[in-house]
C-alpha cells in the first residue's frame, strides 16, 4: 500500500468519528446528514458561480428584447411557456424565461432587474435557498422566480413572513404578473372564505407562512367532516370544517411551490411554535381560584422558593416552595388538595407574576392579552399562551377570562412547509443556518454578491454601566443627528425599552415617531418617513425584516440612515437584519451600537461575568456576542428535539393507521 493509501485509511475513519462527535454534539440524527450538510455548504461557491452564469446570460438577453414590440414580446413569452411546460426547465429555457420576465418588470414598474437578482431567481428555481445581503431587492427576485415557475404551470405561493410584507410584495409586482398573463391572489387573516379561495386559485398568491399553514390545517379539518369517517372526526369537523368552508371545496389548489421569502425567520425562528386550530370551552380552574394562585405566588420567593432557567419562562417550584405551600394551603378544598394540580396552578401563576412581563412578551389591548413575538417584535393576535398561563394573566391584567382552547388539529412549519413538492427561499441572513437546513429540509445554499460594494460604517460599540446612563447619550446623540439632518433609526428589543427610549428623546425636545407591538398599525406610515431629512425612529425588531426605508433627496450626501443599536437581540441574524436598514443599494450609512452591561441578555452568562465584565468593560461586546451564541445553540436544540419528537409521532400515526 502506497504512503498515500495508508494515510487515507487512516484518515477517512478518524474523519468520521469526528463527524459522529460533531452530530452528537450539534443534536444531528447521524454523522452522515451532518458530513452531508457540510459537503453542502462547502459546495456553495459552486452552485454560486452556476447561478451568476445564468444571471448573466438571462440580463443580457433581457436588454436585447427592450426594443420588441408588444404584440412580438407577448408571442415570445408564448413560446417560453410553451418550451417551459413541454421540455421542463433547462438551463436555456431558464435564461429565456428570466428575460422575458424581466423585460416585462421593465415595462410595467419600471424596474430593470440586476444580473444578480435573476442570479439569485435561478438560485431559486433551481429549488436552492439564496442568500442576498439586505436590500439588495429580493422582492423583485421572488417576482422572478414565481413569474419562471407560473408560466411553468406551476401552482406558486410566495410566503412572506407576515400580511403586510404579504399585500405590500403582491401590490408591487401586480402589474408585471398580470402583464405575462398570470394571476396573482393575496391571502391574508381578514380575508372571508370564498375570496381567500379565489386567491388561492391564482397562478402566484402571495400569503403569510401562518395563514398557508392554518388554511391548510382548516383544509384538513374541513375534509374530516365532509367524508364524515368516523363520529369523532366528523364532530371535530364540523367545529371547525363548515365554519372555515362553506361548500365541499378546498381553500388551497395545492401545495406545489413555495418561494419563502425571509427563510431562516420561517423555516428556523419560528419552527418551534406549533400552529394550531382550536375551540373554545370553559375550562376547569376558576377566577376565585387563579386569584388564590397569584395571591400565592407573589409571596414567593425566586431562588429560594423557585427557580427559573435563565433562557426560559416558566418557573421550577424548590423543595421548599413546595413545603411552603403546602402549609399555606392547608386549610383551602378544591384542586388545592391535589399535589399534581396545585404546583401545576403555581407554576403557572408565578410565570405571571415573576417572569412574563407586560409590554415585553404581551399587550394588553382592547381587553385582551395580545402576545409579542420575541424574534421579531410583532403582536401575535392568533397566538396564546396554555390554559393556566393565560387564565394567571388574564386574571392579573384584570382582562375579561377567555376560556380554555382545546386544540382540533396542530402541525409545525417544519412538517407543513415538507409538504411541497418544490421549497426555495430567499434571505439576507442565511449562512448561520446553513447547516441546518441543510439536515432538516434538505434545502442547498446558494450565496448571490453584491451588486455594488458595502458602502456601510460601523462606529466602535460604547459601553455603559446601566440603561439610564445608555439613553441619556443615545438622546444627545439622536439630538446631534437630526441637527444635521441625518434620519436615525433608534432600535430595541421591546416595547417597555421603546418606551424608554420615547421618553429620554421627549425629555430632549427631539421629536420623533415610535414603530414598536404598540403601534403597528400605522407600520407603513411610519416607514415611509424614516428615511427623510432630520427623522428620528424608535424602533423594535420589527422593522427588521422586509422593511424598506428609502432616503428622502440629499439623504445620501449627508451619509445617509444612522441605525442606532441600543439593545442587542438574541440572534445574531436579527440584529444583522436590523443593521441591514440602512446602507441600501449601494448608499452611505452608519451603525453605532450602545451597549449597557445590564442588558437582559447577558444574565444568561450567570453572575461570575457580571464580575469580569465591571472589571474589563472593553470586552462586552464579545461577552454579548458569546450570549447570543449559547441562546442560538438553544434554539437549535430545541429545534432539533420537537423535528424528532414529530418524527416519532409520525411513526407512532403510521402503525396506528388511518381515522376509519
Ligand atoms: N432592479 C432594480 N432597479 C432599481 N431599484 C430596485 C431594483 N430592485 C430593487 N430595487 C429597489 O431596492 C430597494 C430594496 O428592495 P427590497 O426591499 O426588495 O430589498 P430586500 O433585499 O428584500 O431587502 P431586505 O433584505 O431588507 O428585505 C427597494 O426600494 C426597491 O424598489
Amino acid at each position: 500500500m502506497s504512503d498515500a493509501l495508508a494515510t487515507m485509511d487512516l484518515a477517512l475513519p478518524r474523519a468520521f468519528a469526528h463527524s459522529r462527535r460533531m452530530a452528537q454534539e450539534r443534536e444531528v440524527d447521524s454523522a452522515v446528514t451532518w458530513m452531508a450538510a457540510h459537503l453542502s455548504v462547502a459546495a456553495t461557491g459552486l452552485r454560486s458561480r452556476k447561478a451568476r452564469l445564468i444571471g448573466e446570460a438571462a440580463a443580457a438577453r433581457a436588454r436585447t428584447l427592450a426594443d420588441l414590440a408588444a404584440d412580438a414580446l407577448a408571442e415570445r413569452r408564448m413560446e417560453v411557456a410553451l418550451a417551459l411546460r413541454s421540455g421542463g426547465m433547462s438551463n436555456a429555457d431558464m435564461v429565456d424565461a428570466l428575460a422575458v420576465a424581466g423585460e416585462y418588470a421593465r415595462r410595467t414598474i419600471g424596474l430593470e432587474p440586476y444580473s444578480q437578482q435573476m442570479a439569485c431567481a435561478a438560485a431559486l428555481i433551481g429549488g436552492c435557498v439564496a442568500e442576498m445581503d439586505t436590500g439588495e431587492g429580493k422582492t423583485i427576485a421572488a417576482f422572478l422566480a414565481a413569474a419562471v415557475f407560473g408560466l411553468a404551470g406551476r401552482c406558486v405561493h410566495v410566503v412572506t413572513s407576515n400580511d403586510y410584507l404579504a399585500g405590500r410584495d403582491a401590490e408591487q409586482v401586480r402589474p408585471a404578473l398580470e402583464a405575462l398573463g398570470l394571476t396573482v391572489g393575496v391571502v391574508t387573516g381578514d380575508i372571508p372564505v370564498s375570496p381567500r379561495r379565489a386567491a388561492y386559485a391564482a397562478d402566484i398568491a402571495y400569503v403569510s407562512s401562518k395563514e398557508v399553514c392554518f388554511d391548510y390545517l382548516r383544509d384538513g379539518l374541513a375534509d374530516t367532516f365532509i367524508t364524515g369517517r368516523s363520529a369523532l372526526a366528523s364532530k371535530l369537523g364540523r367545529l371547525l370544517g363548515a365554519a372555515a368552508r362553506d361548500d365541499a371545496e378546498p381553500l388551497q389548489r395545492a401545495l406545489d411551490v413555495a418561494i419563502i421569502d425571509e427563510i431562516d425567520s420561517v423555516l428556523i425562528d419560528e419552527a418551534t411554535t406549533p400552529l394550531l386550530i382550536s375551540t373554545n370551552t370553559k375550562g376547569d380552574i376558576s377566577e376565585a381560584t387563579a386569584r388564590q394562585a397569584l395571591e400565592l405566588a407573589a409571596g414567593l420567593e425566586r431562588g429560594i422558593d423557585f427557580t427559573v432557567d435563565p433562557h426560559g419562562l416558566m418557573p421550577t417550584l424548590t423543595l421548599r416552595g413546595e413545603r411552603r405551600l403546602e402549609q399555606e394551603v392547608a386549610e383551602l378544598t378544591g384542586p388545592w388538595r391535589v399535589r399534581l394540580i396545585r404546583n401545576e396552578l403555581l407554576r403557572a401563576a408565578t410565570a405571571a407574576v415573576h417572569t412574563l412581563r407586560r409590554d415585553h412578551h404581551y399587550l394588553v389591548r382592547d381587553g385582551k392579552i395580545v402576545l409579542i413575538d420575541q424574534q421579531n417584535g410583532r403582536t401575535m393576535p392568533d397566538r396564546y399562551l396554555n390554559h393556566s398561563l393565560s387564565l394567571m394573566v388574564e386574571v392579573k391584567e384584570g382582562c375579561a377570562i377567555s376560556g380554555e382552547r382545546k386544540s382540533l388539529a396542530s402541525i409545525s412549519f417544519q412538517r407543513f412547509f415538507r409538504n411541497y413538492a418544490t421549497i426555495c427561499g430567499l434571505s439576507g441572513t442565511v449562512r448561520e443556518v446553513a447547516v441546518e437546513l441543510h439536515t432538516v429540509y434538505g434545502l442547498r445554499m446558494t450565496r448571490i454578491a453584491r451588486r455594488l460594494p458595502l458602502r456601510r460604517d460601523a462606529a466602535p460599540p460604547i459601553v455603559f454601566s446601566d440603561r439610564t446612563q445608555l439613553w441619556s447619550r443615545a438622546a444627545d446623540k439622536a439630538q446631534a443627528l437630526q441637527a444635521r439632518g441625518q434620519p436615525v433609526l433608534v432600535a430595541v428589543r421591546t416595547v417597555t425599552e421603546a418606551k424608554r427610549a420615547s421618553e429620554a428623546l421627549h425629555e430632549r425636545g427631539v421629536i420623533h415617531r415610535v414603530l414598536s407591538a404598540a403601534q403597528d398599525e400605522a407600520e407603513a406610515d411610519i416607514i415611509a418617513g424614516a428615511g427623510a431629512r432630520g427623522t428620528v425612529t424608535v424602533v423594535t425588531n420589527m422593522a427588521g425584516r422586509g422593511t424598506d426605508i428609502r432616503l428622502e433627496a440629499g439623504v445620501a450626501e449627508l451619509g445617509g440612515l444612522v441605525v442606532l443599536m441600543c439593545e442587542r437581540n438574541e440572534s445574531r441574524r436579527v440584529d444583522r437584519q436590523l443593521m441591514g436598514r440602512c446602507a441600501r443599494q449601494g448608499d452611505p450609512g452608519l451603525v453605532a451600537e450602545f451597549i449597557s452591561q445590564r442588558d437582559a441578555i447577558l444574565q444568561m452568562l450567570g453572575p461570575p461575568w457580571s464580575k469580569i465584565l465591571r472589571a474589563w468593560p472593553r470586552i462586552t461586546s464579545h461577552a454579548i456576542t458569546r450570549a447570543q451564541s449559547i441562546c442560538e445553540r438553544r434554539g437549535r436544540h430545541d429545534r432539533l428535539q420537537l423535528l424528532r419528537r414529530d418524527r416519532q409521532l409520525a411513526k407512532v400515526m403510521a402503525f396506528a393507521g388511518g381515522l376509519d
